[in-house]
């Protein structure tokens, strides 16, 4: 409770302190001196002593003739008056306001009404005391209310002490708490990561070998892609960084820090890839436990793993899809196409790519390639066949022989002849069937022949691979004398090793000249036996059938000479000469039989198809029961048609025969989806070339670059070109030089192919000049820039063009101690001048530019060395040229531009 003095209230209530203290007394409160302590109940004492000593006053001398008490208060107030002046001027005009209350006793009312007017001067004396008292009640009441106050403020600020103290103490408990936490924690986590660099210690100690064996394997990769693409392995690892820069994750430039350096968040190959293990401990984070710490300790120790590329062996069939391969490699789909662009192979990821493409994207990925071939059970079968016939003794058979010559010369008519007379001598007396090839059976042995004359045919099925003729009769119209097609038949017969035996025909026609043919012959390098030499020519007629006999004796001698034979204690085994679907019949092939005899019920496998041979038949067209070497029969019973060259086999069951066959019907079935996304390929781009620029005003570009960097400089400036009229549309960009495939974008979308610091390939140097699409080669952006923004503009100024007037190729390289590297080279295209600036190119990509210090030709100074020359080129300032590489000279010319150079439409 407040406590006040006695001084204090004395002063407060404006009385002396004796009387103060003679009251307190009065109203028996204990308080002598001035400095004693008075309670709030003393107060309240006292003034209840006052109030009842004042009201027996009042009942006693003065009750009877008062009724009431006044109260008077007085305010005083300042207003502020306006003079009416204006401006904020104004007059203070002091107010006092005086009130008066007055208390009526009611109770005493009636007396004082009734009691008669009191003395004026007692009135006053009342006045003054009632004065005096009202205003020590009032200031009692005051300093009450400020000891109230008062204690009311020391009470808050009582509880706010309080609070503070208990925030600061709870702010005390938490701090401790949270020191003692966070030193748990570091515990732990020191704990934790001792713990993780021992099992570190113990990773890298166990991965020692496989990172050290997988660096050499990363070596030996750059190795062979530096080998492939004839550059060294520093240009390969320079050429990576470049594209690693590129892509702005820069890595050490040297293979050993590629293989070993890389991080698992930029080359998701790697081994130990830090991402993978980030990726773990993220799913123990959001799990929460202890894992959750150790990604801690990992992230503030900066411990790096040690990491190596992962190499894999990656199997790769004739054919594959992009995301085939993708999936075979281990990295996503997209990361295959973008490496392929910058191979400058624009693809989808369902295309089909052949297996040498696949290999360089393989190799280009860090991987090793594996061919291998998707007729592995194929294969196998075609081995074991093989070696069973390896160790049978053959026997001799019937020569196969195709009869090849000039149109018109008699080869229909010949090969009719035989058959007529020849084959119709059989008991069956039956008419001839056309079954692609028949046998003949004569004196001293029997023939067969291949039904389908002409060297194109034969040519054809060589190209698949079956080499069925023994024996070519080469046909010459004894009236004709060797045409064209008669020396083009000799090529082909020779190309395949076949022995020539010549048939002069029509020997029965007036015109006929025998001599002439011979000397004909002879001018090809086929000297007649009676001429010295030993080909044998015989005079024939179809007509008469004069000389057939002796045609057929003649090539059954050959076929002596040549001792054709063939086993026949084996699994069978020929080759499609020619299939049908046929009504009632079903799939039936022709096959000629090589090897073995093949029987009716054999499981047989022929192309993609299979199945058990049901029923045979010869060229009468009667059913047999087997067919040995040299022997064609019609076979019905497969599961299709296969294709003319086809072989056939005759495997152990007809289960083996379907797997196989299942195995080279995917392998067909990926062929024709290769050759079916080239033709949609081609309607889409042609389709873009149709509304084009010769409607649109289009400007179709395709820009090939040696760099990414300068491939999206040129896009960027050449996108940027401004032009009302003509709208540029980059077609296709990309990094690499112009391949065949670049061009046949380039014409079909109506674009022209820009090369900066590249060169188009062989291949499609080939396509550029068959086709003629407009092709520029630039070393400097602006020159491209200004070229293509003066085409737009229609400005027809003169341009300074280049003109490639020769290429070399580096066969081999020389150090001169005078002279520095000499480039042993062939002059592939034009001529090699000297005084004229050259470019070193590598994989088609422009590697040096300078100038043609010496050209020699055996040791002497030239100015000039024609294409299908031999050269020595000296490089001025440049040593660095490899084998492989290619070296051009151009010149540069001022030319008038026309408005077709640019504009294609
Ligand atoms: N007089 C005569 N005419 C012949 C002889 N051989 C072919 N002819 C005729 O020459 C023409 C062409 O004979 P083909 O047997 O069709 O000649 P081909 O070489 O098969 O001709 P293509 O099938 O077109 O390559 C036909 O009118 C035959 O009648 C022959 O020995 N004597």
């Amino acid at each position: 409770m407040a406590q006040t003095t006695v001084k204090q209230l004395a002063s407060e209530v404006g009385i002396p302190v004796e009387r103060l203290v003679s009251r307190l007394a009065e109203a028996g409160v204990s308080a002598s001196s001035a400095d004693d302590q008075i309670s709030d109940d003393d107060k309240l004492k006292l003034l209840r002593h006052l109030r009842s000593a004042e009201s027996s006053r009042s009942g006693g001398k003065l009750g009877a003739k008062r009724s009431s008490v006044s109260l008077r208060r007085r305010s005083t107030s300042e207003l502020k008056v306006n003079t009416g002046r204006g401006g904020s001027s104004g007059r203070t005009v002091s107010v006092e306001v005086r009130k008066r209350r007055t208390y009526a006793n009611r109770g005493q009312q009636s007396d004082d009404e009734q009691a008669p007017a009191r003395a004026p001067e007692a009135e006053a004396s009342e006045i003054t005391q009632e004065q005096a008292e009202a205003q020590r009640v009032a200031e009692q009441e005051r300093a009450e209310a400020e000891a109230a106050e008062r204690a009311r403020r020391e009470e808050e600020e009582r509880k706010e002490a309080e609070e503070r103290a208990r925030r600061e103490e709870e702010e005390r408990q938490r701090a401790e708490a949270e020191a003692k936490r966070q030193a748990q924690i570091q515990a732990q986590k020191e704990a934790e990561a001792q713990a993780n660099r021992e099992a570190m210690e113990r990773e890298r100690a166990r991965l020692g070998v496989r990172v050290d064996a997988a660096r050499s394997r990363a070596q030996e990769n750059l190795r062979r892609a530096a080998e492939s693409h004839g550059r060294t392995e520093e240009d390969v690892a320079r050429e990576r960084e470049r594209e690693r820069a590129a892509r702005g994750q820069a890595q050490p430039a040297n293979a050993a820090g590629d293989a070993g350096k890389g991080k698992g968040k930029s080359r998701k190959e790697l081994h130990v890839a830090e991402g993978k293990q980030g990726r773990r401990k993220d799913k123990k984070k959001r799990g929460g436990g202890r894992r959750q710490k150790n990604v801690n300790v990992a992230t503030e120790h900066t411990f790096e793993r040690p990491t190596a590329p992962v190499v894999r062996d990656v199997e790769i069939p004739e054919l594959i899809t992009v995301a085939d391969l993708a999936q075979r490699m281990a990295v996503k789909g997209g990361e295959v196409l973008k490496r392929m662009m910058k191979l400058g192979v624009m693809a989808t990821i369902n295309q089909t790519v052949d297996q040498e493409t696949a290999q360089i994207i393989v190799e280009e990925m860090g991987h090793n390639p594996k061919p291998v071939s998707s007729e592995t059970a194929e294969e196998a079968l075609a081995q074991e066949v093989r070696a069973e016939e390896d160790q049978v003794e053959g026997v001799a058979r019937a020569p196969v022989v195709t009869i090849m010559g000039h149109v018109d010369h008699g080869k229909t008519s010949l090969l009719d002849y035989i058959r007529r007379t020849k084959v119709q001598a059989g008991e069956a007396g039956g008419i001839t069937q056309h079954i692609g090839a028949y046998h003949v059976k004569h004196d001293k042995g029997a023939i067969t022949f291949i039904d389908t004359p002409g060297h194109a045919a034969f040519t054809r099925m060589r190209a698949r691979g079956a080499e069925i003729t023994d024996i070519a009769i080469l046909i010459v119209a004894a009236d004709d004398g060797v045409m064209p097609q008669t020396k083009e038949s000799i090529q082909h017969a020779r190309a395949a090793g076949v022995p020539i035996v010549v048939a002069v025909t029509k020997m029965d026609v007036s015109g006929a000249d025998i001599e002439k043919v011979k000397s004909g012959l002879a001018s090809e390098d086929l000297i007649p036996e009676d001429w010295g030499g030993d080909i044998q020519v015989v005079p024939v007629s179809s007509k008469t059938g004069e000389g057939v006999d002796d045609l057929l004796d003649a090539v059954l001698l050959q076929a002596e000479v040549s001792e054709f034979k063939a086993p026949i204690d084996v699994a069978a085994r020929g080759v499609v000469i020619e299939s049908s679907l046929e009504t009632g019949r079903g799939p039936v092939a022709t096959i000629l039989v090589k090897a073995g005899k093949l029987k009716r019920g054999d499981s047989i496998l022929a192309g993609p198809h299979y199945g058990r041979v049901r029923a045979m038949f010869n060229e009468l067209g009667e059913q047999v029961k087997e067919a040995g070497p040299s022997i064609p029969v019609e076979v019905l019973g497969l599961s299709g048609t296969p294709e003319a060259g086809d072989d056939a086999f005759v495997v152990a069951n007809e289960k083996k025969a379907r797997e196989i066959a299942a195995q080279r019907e995917e392998h067909q079935r990926e062929s024709k989806l290769a050759q079916q996304q080239a033709a949609r390929l081609e309607e889409v781009f042609s389709a873009i070339g149709e509304d084009g620029p010769a409607e649109s005003k289009d400007l179709n570009l395709l820009i090939k670059g040696d760099v990414q960097g300068s491939v999206e400089a040129l896009v960027e400036s050449l996108r940027k070109i401004p032009s009302e009229e003509v709208k540029i549309r980059i077609v296709s960009s990309g990094v690499g030089g112009i391949s065949e495939s670049d061009v046949e974008l380039a014409l079909a979308s109506q674009a022209i192919i820009i090369g900066f610091n590249v060169r188009a390939d062989n291949k499609a140097r080939k396509t550029i000049a068959e086709t003629g699409v407009d092709v520029r080669y630039y070393s400097v952006i602006y020159e491209a820039i200004q070229d293509v923004t003066d085409a737009v503009s229609g400005l027809l100024g003169t341009e300074l063009r280049e003109e490639i007037i020769g290429l070399a190729e580096v066969r081999d390289v020389f150090r001169s101690s005078k002279l520095g590297a000499i480039a042993g080279c062939v002059v592939v295209d034009g001529a090699v001048v000297r005084g004229q600036p050259i470019r070193v190119l590598r994989n088609n990509v422009v590697v040096y530019e300078g100038e043609l210090e010496s050209l020699r030709r055996h040791k002497d100074a030239v100015d000039r060395v024609p294409a299908g020359t031999e050269c020595g080129i000296g490089v001025k300032n440049y040593n660095d040229v490899k084998p492989g590489d290619q070296i051009e000279v151009y010149e540069r010319t001022e030319v008038q531009r026309k408005v077709a150079d640019t504009e294609t439409a």
